[in-house]
């Protein structure tokens, strides 16, 4: 099931900030990282397609025009985990997945919010009170409550931005291997460049509210795309076991960005 974003345009009041943006249609079973500078528009394109924008354009999935849902209907093929959890929730962890899953506590359904706890390693926190856990465990809790609920999409800001080297890397194997098993997509926002080369299928690169570059990272990641879109002087190499590594050596002057 393609996810198809055609001719998207998005603005706060007569700014326009996503300029008529046409992505080339991303494959279920695939991860995608949305990569660019601060005010890129990463964030106002992901809220768009979350349907927390107006946009203009075109948006469907497996052929279903996504315009045309209701917002119920739409949050339950695509959902959307936030930069931040709302603060002072009074809820346990386990709790907190349960009523993402809006049901009960039947069999099944317990089973799927400790699945999706497990999944990301965090089962050892169920009985805590989402209110007592630090900000990088409400950030694993809040993807827990995504990930329960196996929606087609998962629209991801930021997941990884509060947590330490080992749960960066394990959100996003896990996020990697729940899209395979279960053919979803996942579109995250990432600003670690090295996390998204060696974890997405598929980076799309979004430089002034366009599209700068989209493809596999090893095919667009190069020295040039990091000067004129991050205005970095970067080498893009591999690494002893062949993973790419962008290796950063200074920041540009305005002069030599201009
Ligand atoms: N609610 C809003 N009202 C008006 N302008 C906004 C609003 N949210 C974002 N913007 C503007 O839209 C532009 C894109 O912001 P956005 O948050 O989408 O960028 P981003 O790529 O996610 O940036 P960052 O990496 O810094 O989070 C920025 O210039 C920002 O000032």
């Amino acid at each position: 099931m393609n996810l198809k974003v055609d001719g998207i345009q998005v603005a706060y009041g007569r700014r326009q900030i996503i300029h008529d943006l046409t992505l080339p249609a991303l494959p279920a079973g695939s991860l995608v990282a949305l990569v660019g500078p601060n005010g890129a528009g990463k964030s106002t394109l992901l809220r768009a397609l979350a349907g927390l924008e107006r946009m203009r354009g075109q948006l469907s999935l497996g052929g279903r025009d996504l315009l045309q849902l209701n917002p119920t209907e739409r949050a339950r093929l695509l959902a959307y985990m936030p930069q931040q959890l709302p603060p002072g929730i009074a809820l346990g962890v386990l709790e907190s997945v349960l009523a993402a899953l809006r049901v009960g506590n039947e069999p099944d359904v317990l089973r799927a919010a400790f699945e999706a706890l497990a999944r990301i390693g965090i089962e050892s926190l169920a009985e805590q009170s989402l209110d007592s856990l630090s900000g990088g465990q409400r950030q694993l809790v809040s993807l827990a409550q995504l990930i329960a609920r196996k929606p087609q999409v998962l629209l991801l800001d930021e997941p990884t931005s509060a947590l330490d080297l080992h749960y960066q890397l394990r959100v996003m194997d896990s996020v990697r291997e729940l899209v395979r098993e279960h053919q979803l997509m996942a579109l995250a926002v990432l600003h670690d460049i090295n996390l998204a080369a060696t974890s997405a299928d598929f980076l799309v690169v979004l430089h002034n509210g366009r599209l700068y570059a989209s493809g596999a990272p090893g095919d667009i990641l190069t020295p040039r795309l990091l000067a004129d879109v991050y205005g970095v002087e970067a080498r893009v190499e591999r690494c002893s076991r062949g993973r790419l590594q962008v290796l950063v050596d200074r920041a540009l002057t305005p002069a030599e960005r201009a």
